[in-house]
């Protein structure tokens, strides 16, 4: 099923044209990385799908509440010096949170203890966001775009300045949420590409979108191992073609 629909999107700041005639379906079990170079205009297509800036010209259908769409965005790891337990950045992103006058209410809590458990951080709850570790802390946003039961997890560059196993685990956990939820990453690293998406959509300005099997089966096929700019190469095209000699 078609989670969302995305039909000939165009956005234009002032003299910048962003994006145009962008199209894209988002179904229930993709797990979509959304590449592209610097200034490609993925932000700005992240942004228009959660509603965060107006829609010029085009269509998102979406076929679920705008709550079911979780977030986590970018430079997360600001304001770290924050005096706030992980269990209290989780909290925050509880939507239905009746918060007491002293302290939250106890099935907030058990909810949000749930999404800790389901990053692996539920022992964690207690620490200062700040004497975590970047991996931990992303899981803990990530535990916190979870509060609402989201059918699509949509990230901006969930591993940036993250170290090498803190990204793999980061992944990993994205892998096993990808059972149940769509993802969608928008990220220069292409591990995530190579080993966990299923589909790519480069953005640069238009959409190219591509099944990532047929990508690394044309790139692959041609050569023992993968170059990572022929492979950027070839997703910025239409026709993947990988026949030239290195
Ligand atoms: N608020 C804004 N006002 C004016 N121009 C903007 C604004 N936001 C983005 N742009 C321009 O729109 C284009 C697309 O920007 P966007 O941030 O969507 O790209 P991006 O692919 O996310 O880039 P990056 O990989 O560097 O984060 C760029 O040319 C950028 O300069």
């Amino acid at each position: 099923m078609n989670l969302i629909q995305i039909e000939n999107l165009s956005h234009s700041y002032s003299n910048t044209k962003a994006l145009e005639e962008v199209s894209i379906n988002i179904k229930e079990d993709d797990f979509l990385a959304i590449i592209g170079p610097n200034g490609g205009g993925k932000s700005t297509l992240l942004k228009l799908i959660l509603g965060l800036l107006p829609i010029q010209n085009g269509k998102i259908l979406k076929n679920i509440k705008n709550s079911e769409v979780g977030y986590v965005p970018q430079n997360t790891n600001l304001n770290i010096d924050f005096p706030i337990t992980a269990l209290e950045v989780v909290l925050m992103g509880h939507i239905k949170r009746k918060r007491k006058i002293f302290g939250y209410a106890k099935e907030d809590i058990f909810c949000a203890m749930n999404s800790l458990k389901q990053v692996g951080m539920e022992k964690f709850a207690d620490k200062k966001i700040g004497d975590l570790s970047g991996g931990q802390r992303q899981r803990v946003f990530i535990a916190r775009a979870l509060c609402s039961n989201p059918k699509i997890l949509m990230l901006d560059e969930p591993t940036a300045s993250i170290d090498v196993k803190g990204q793999q685990e980061i992944y990993e956990l994205l892998k096993e949420l990808n059972k149940s939820i769509a993802i969608v990453v928008v990220s220069h690293d292409l591990t995530i590409l190579l080993n966990y998406a299923k589909d790519v959509a480069h953005v640069n300005r238009t959409l190219v979108y591509h099944s990532l099997k047929e990508v690394q089966r044309s790139v692959t096929l041609s050569d023992d191992h993968l170059c990572e700019v022929e492979l950027l190469t070839a997703l910025g095209k239409t026709q993947i073609c990988c026949n030239h000699e290195h």
